[in-house]
């Protein structure tokens, strides 16, 4: 069996999303549990549409994901594969545009796109819905074929559509049947020598040696056009798979051009998500383990990766749900890992880091990792360890509520005061003792004391609270918190 070769093949017409990474991913592991090759190729015929920035953006953040080509035009294969942008490949497409019209398989249009619209409007009127090339220029003579090209009349090359039918035989939907006289002979290089998308894509997949197609259903009408060129040139075909499309909440497909920030993976890298965590949840996007387990790493799902668990239906795209995934992925992660990961994240300019020590900066973050899913919520938490930190009037009134507050705290700050050893084990005493002395326990105990030395009825385990907060800032808090 020859060794398998899958490919993902982006136009750079905007950036990587959740949908288009679906697709990259799956060819991907496909490729990977084969031990086959996985290839990124840029599909860029489409000049005007193309993005800046388009190319990097998907290469950076699939290798951040982990979705690492084995070949691309950073990393080209043999030279037998040719290149990997099409836009370098215009000469090669010519070439063979050509050879079909020299085996009668194609043939040169010299329809103006004014004569082209006139005859598909007219077809409109007569009530023909699927409105197909007349074929005019088939039927050229031959006189009139070397008078246009003496004047050099620009041309398009069309394919002649066989009338035949092809079954796709698709990986997901199996068979699919297409017949040649629902297609009309169609555009495979225009006017101005850029070949069409189905020709080039032909040319590429049989260039590259692709045996297998692994795309958006969306490209399923393509299909049986490319498989005419296949068979055109005597090429075999690769084996194709056509997954059922990522929508948003409304249904809608998702795309580059849909604008929704929501949906683009550099926003879930700069919102402080795990690649992994992101891996793993696209994977089951439109795919199914088999099993209830929902985390998987990469290795697991590569190994237990099955090309017949692909679903038939649509995949919503579920922000809970990923949120939910990445929350496991950052409570494995060990201490240092996790501290590595998260300190990026802290907003330097809403809390100064540069007079606090190391250890103490890790205590603080590390107080919250079992709390935060992703990244920049650990901004959101950290706020009472810090100057500025707002007293606001729910706490107020939260605060109100307990009658014994005043007595309680009044005990609790004369021994916070007295204090000589600022440890953990003795601030937890105090806390006891001074619920002991004020008659108080429970939340009446706990919630007082938590408003008076942070500002706020929120945060983690009390005395590691008021450890980290340290004496002197204590203090000044609770004198603040009685003057409001
Ligand atoms: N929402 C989606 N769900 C699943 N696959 C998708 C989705 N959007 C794109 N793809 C797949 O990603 C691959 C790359 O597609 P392409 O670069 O054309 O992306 P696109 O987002 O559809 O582009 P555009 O926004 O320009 O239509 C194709 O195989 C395509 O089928």
């Amino acid at each position: 069996m020859s060794k398998f070769r899958l490919r993902y093949a982006p136009s750079p017409t905007g950036f990587l999303h959740i949908g288009n990474t679906r697709t990259a991913l799956m060819n991907y592991v496909f490729a990977k549990h084969f031990d086959g090759d996985f290839i990124v190729r840029i599909e860029d015929t489409d000049l005007e549409r193309n993005v800046d920035g388009a190319i990097e953006s998907q290469f950076e953040n699939l290798n951040w994901m982990g979705i690492i080509p084995d070949e691309s035009f950073l990393k080209p294969g043999l030279a037998k594969y040719g290149k990997y942008m099409q836009s370098q490949k215009f000469d090669r497409y010519k070439q063979l545009a050509l050879e079909l019209v020299e085996k009668g398989d194609a043939y040169k249009c010299f329809c103006t796109s004014e004569e082209l619209t006139a005859d598909y409007e007219k077809q409109t009127e007569q009530g023909i819905v699927a409105t197909q090339y007349n074929k005019k220029c088939l039927s050229l003579s031959a006189q009139e074929l070397a008078d246009n090209d003496k004047t050099n009349k620009p041309f398009s090359i069309r394919f002649k559509v066989p009338l035949k039918s092809w079954n796709l035989n698709d990986m997901v939907r199996g068979d699919v049947i297409f017949y040649g006289k629902d297609l009309g002979d169609f555009v495979i290089l225009k006017t101005n020598g850029i070949p069409t998308y189905n020709f080039a894509v032909v040319v590429d997949d049989f260039d590259m040696e692709i045996t297998h197609v692994i795309r958006g259903e969306e490209h399923i009408s393509n299909t049986p056009r490319q498989m005419m060129i296949f068979d055109a040139f005597g090429w075999t075909y690769p084996r194709f798979a056509h997954l059922t499309l990522i929508v948003d909440s409304t249904g809608k497909k998702l795309s580059k051009r849909s604008g929704n920030n929501l949906f683009f993976i550099e926003q879930y890298k700069k919102q402080g998500y795990l690649p992994q965590a992101i891996f793993n949840y696209i994977a089951l996007l439109g795919w199914s383990p088999g099993v209830e387990q929902e985390i998987f790493t990469t290795d697991e799902l590569i190994k237990i990766f099955d090309e017949k668990r692909f679903s038939k239906s649509p995949s919503t795209f579920d922000m809970v749900k990923m949120t939910w995934i990445n929350s496991q992925y950052m409570k494995a992660l060990s201490d240092d890992d996790y501290l590595n990961f998260v300190k990026p994240f802290v907003d330097q300019d809403k809390f100064n880091l540069t007079n606090k020590s190391e250890d103490w900066i890790n205590q603080v973050l590390l107080l919250f990792k079992k709390e935060i899913d992703f990244g920049v919520q650990i901004n959101e938490k950290i706020g009472l360890f810090f100057e500025n930190f707002e007293f606001n009037e729910i706490t107020k009134e939260q605060l109100v509520q307990f009658e014994n507050r005043l007595g309680l705290i009044n005990i609790f700050e004369d021994k916070i005061r007295q204090l000589e050893e600022w440890n953990i084990e003795n601030i937890k005493n105090i806390i006891k003792n001074s619920g002991t002395e004020a008659e108080c326990k429970g939340k009446d105990l706990f919630m007082p004391i938590r408003i008076y030395a942070s500002k706020t009825e929120h945060g983690p385990a009390l005395a590691d609270c008021i450890f980290l907060i340290g004496k002197d800032k204590v203090l000044e808090n609770i004198d603040f918190v009685k003057n409001q």
